[in-house]
Parts: structure tokens; sequence; C-alpha cells
């Protein structure tokens, strides 16, 4: 596969390149230079398929052309070892789909383990140190922690807003040790994210840590994404396919771009809703057309609290390619207040959930037409917001296995302040 930098049109890659170097030139993102189309006839069969040899045929529509076959199955079968997705019908014509069955109970283990696999793949037989900078709002930084935990000659260093993560998300990566650091920032996601994108500047110190990132960032983690989405379809009665809607939780936009794709490659997904939190960049440009991102504001649904999503671009990439109408695309922000009130109307329909699936449910409910059906992603396991969920609901929900071993750890973070010279010297080792 052949990609571009969206800043740098002439910095041309091909997967393994891009996977390995993170980002481009100029802080620029990877995106496909083509992409494959699947014909009704292939996507009949691909339905037919069960997740996991469905999802490598998939992406090796994508990255056939230089993995070969066996080893992509291989791949895919390893990073996707744990329990596929499960869609839970709420209502008549609403479901969740649940992502969050993986090691760390969120939707990012499925592209943090696929770019586990993948690196330590293309890097067999090479003997460098790697270093993995990313950044975290609290969910990707516990799916790379334990994607990458102990893996030969890979360093892992993540970085996230001090205080602005739950307890639990916290326990689940900053507990680990062997290779993988945790800074707790004092500052917003945002900072976060800035920092690490400064990294990608600095030649010398890209050189010498073997600098990549494992954010959305990464091409490789959206192109495992994608394959979920499809599942999803799969699991939807034939008579509600034609009409499907699919309400996505925002934050960094990854989830989002990854679901336009598989649309784009032939998955007739009819629309989305991207549902942010009080971090409404993305629904204030949609509808003034201007794009100002404000200070990162603390919600319940602390893992949207982004203000600049890094792939906003991809996903206006997607619409320009397609020749589609950026209008068409559905939005909404949702405030705490709602956010609160709407995980009350779900447990009231037996349904425990959490604040981030919360709100894509409450612009689906608010947006769905009578020929629709609608499914909003459960990004998260609600025991990741334990004390969250236990105190609006009223509720003691029990802990999950992997969140029980890791309550009584001690947390083993560093702290700094948001400043890329000490953050240098620290990637360094100075
Ligand atoms: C639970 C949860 N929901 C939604 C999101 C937003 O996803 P994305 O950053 O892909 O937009 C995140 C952060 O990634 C998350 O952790
Ligand atoms: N919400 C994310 C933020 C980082 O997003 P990414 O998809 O770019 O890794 C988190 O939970 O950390």
């Amino acid at each position: 596969m052949k990609l571009y930098n969206l800043k740098d049109p002439n910095e041309k890659v091909n997967f393994s390149q891009a996977v390995k170097l993170g980002l481009g030139h100029n802080q620029g993102l990877f995106f496909p230079k083509n992409l494959p189309k699947i014909t009704p006839n292939m996507l009949k069969e691909l339905l037919e398929m069960n997740f996991i040899e469905r999802s490598s045929k998939i992406l090796e529509l994508f990255i056939g052309d230089e993995i070969s076959k066996n080893d992509l199955f291989n791949k895919v079968k390893a990073a996707f070892s744990f329990y596929k997705p499960i869609m839970k019908p709420i209502t008549k014509k609403i479901s969740c789909f649940e992502l969050f069955h993986g090691p760390t109970l969120a939707f990012k283990d499925f592209g943090a383990r696929f770019m586990a696999q993948i690196l330590s793949f293309l890097n067999q037989h090479e003997n460098k140190l790697i270093t993995i900078l990313t950044a975290t709002s609290g969910d990707t930084g516990a799916a790379v922690a334990h994607a990458f935990y102990k893996m030969k000659n890979v360093k892992v260093i993540i970085l996230y807003p001090k205080n602005k993560i739950s307890k639990l998300q916290e326990k689940m990566f900053c507990t680990l040790g062997h290779n993988i650091k945790t800074i707790a920032i004092e500052g917003s996601f945002d900072e976060c994210q800035t920092l690490v994108k400064m990294a990608f500047d600095d030649q010398n110190l890209k050189i010498h840590t073997g600098l990549n990132s494992a954010n959305s960032i990464n091409i490789s983690r959206l192109l495992a994404q994608i394959c979920y989405y499809f599942e999803a379809f799969s699991l939807i009665e034939n008579k509600y396919q034609k009409n499907l809607i699919i309400s996505v939780p925002c934050g960094n936009f990854g989830n989002l771009t990854a679901g336009l794709l598989a649309k784009s490659i032939g998955l007739p997904i009819k629309s989305f809703i991207a549902a942010t939190n009080a971090n409404d960049t993305v629904p204030n440009f949609l509808k003034t057309g201007v794009w100002k991102p404000k200070k990162t504001i603390s919600t319940i649904s602390n893992a949207m609290d982004i203000s600049q999503p890094n792939n906003w671009l991809r996903v206006e990439e997607i619409f320009k390619r397609n020749n589609w109408n950026i209008q068409q695309l559905n939005y909404g922000s949702v405030t705490d207040i709602i956010t609160k009130q709407s995980l009350k109307e779900l447990f009231s329909l037996n349904y425990i959930s959490e604040p981030h699936a919360s709100i894509a449910y409450t612009l689906l409910k608010n947006n769905i037409k009578n020929n629709e059906y609608g499914i909003f992603l459960g990004t998260a396991h609600p025991a990741k917001f334990k004390q969250t969920v236990d105190d609006i609901l009223q509720q003691d929900i029990p802990l999950p296995t992997s969140l029980k071993k890791r309550v009584h750890l001690k947390l083993l973070s560093y702290h700094m302040k948001p400043n890329f010279s000490k953050l240098r010297s620290f990637l360094l080792g100075d």
C-alpha cells in the first residue's frame, strides 16, 4: 500500500515505512494513496466469514502487497485473540456494539495489539531499540502498554494528563513497570499530544531513541479498527442493513476515521454520527465552518476530553476523496448533565453503560429516523469508570478480574510539567 503525507504530499511511503515512521514530515499524517474497493459479491462472502478470517481478508486488501496472506492471518489471529465484539440490543431499533472485551477493557485493544504484532514482525531482523511515545486520555495508554509489555527492544513512554483520567484507568497502565514508563503531565491531553508531535520534529531525538508512536497517528492502528465495523454489520438483521446508522463517541476521531474508511471501501453504512462531549471543536466547525479549538474542558467522559482532534484531517480527506458532502456527517455535543441522564435512561432499559457510550446513545436516540436501525459504539467497560457510574446509578458495579488484580498495585508514574526539553532529557535518559 502506498501512502502519502497529508501535509506534504511529496513524502511518499509504503505501509511498512509508515508503520515504522509513525508520523511524517511537518507533523503530517500518512494516508493511503488509493483505497481498495469491495464489490457487493465480495462483501457477501466477507460477511459469511468469522471475525478473524474476515479481518485478515480486509487487511489483505490494504497491505497484502507487503505482508503475505499467511503472515497477516497469523498476526491478526494473535492480535485479536480475545473475546470478539458483542452486539447488545437496547431497544427494538437500537443496539450497543460492545468493543471492550479485550485485555484492557476498551476498543483500543484491537488497534494497539495489531500495531504491536505488525511492528515486531517488520522489525524481526533488526536489533535496534524502538521508543514508543504515546499520549493518552485514559484508554490508549493501557492498550498500548499491555500490547508492548516486555517486548524485546521496545521501550514505551506514556504521557497522560495528571488527575484527569479515572483512577482505574490509571491503575491499568501505570502499575506495569519493566519496559513501560508512564508520566503524569501537569496539563491536558492536548498538551500531551503536542509533546509527542514535537518529539517527531526533533531529528536527533528521533534517531537516538528510534522514535515511534502508538497513537492513532500510526496508520496501523486505524486499519485494524476498520475490521470491527464489518463485524457490526454482519450482526445486524438483513432487513436493517440498508438503513444502518452508527453513532461514534469521538475524541481524537480515530474510531470515526476507521468507520468512514470501512464505508469508503464498500461497507454500506448509511451514515455516522460524530458524538462529542463539551470539547466540541468539530461540532462547532461543522456548524460554523470555523476551526477554533478552545481550552480543553474536563468532563465525566474524560477519554474524550480532546480539543484538537488529531484525525480530523483524515476525516476531511475521506469526504473529499469520495465526493461526499461533509454536511452529511451528523454530529452533536453532549453536556455532563445530559450524559448522566442518559446513563440513567440506559439503566432503566436494563443496560449498564458508561459516560462515553452514553453520549453516543443520546445523539443516536435524538437523530434516528423511523426507517433506520442504530448502533452506538460501546468503547469502554463501565467498570473503568466505576466511581462515576456507581455515583450516578447508585450501584456497586463489580470489577472484572483484569482490573481487580491491579487495584492495589502501586502507581509507578513520573511527574512532569508540559515542557518539551524536560521530556527530551527523560527520553534520552539524561
Ligand atoms: C472510552 C472511549 N470512548 C471514545 C474515545 C474516542 O475515540 P477516538 O479518539 O478514536 O475518537 C476514546 C478515546 O480514544 C475512549 O477511550
Ligand atoms: N481517547 C484516547 C486518546 C488518544 O487517542 P488515539 O486514538 O490517538 O490513541 C485515549 O484513550 O487515550
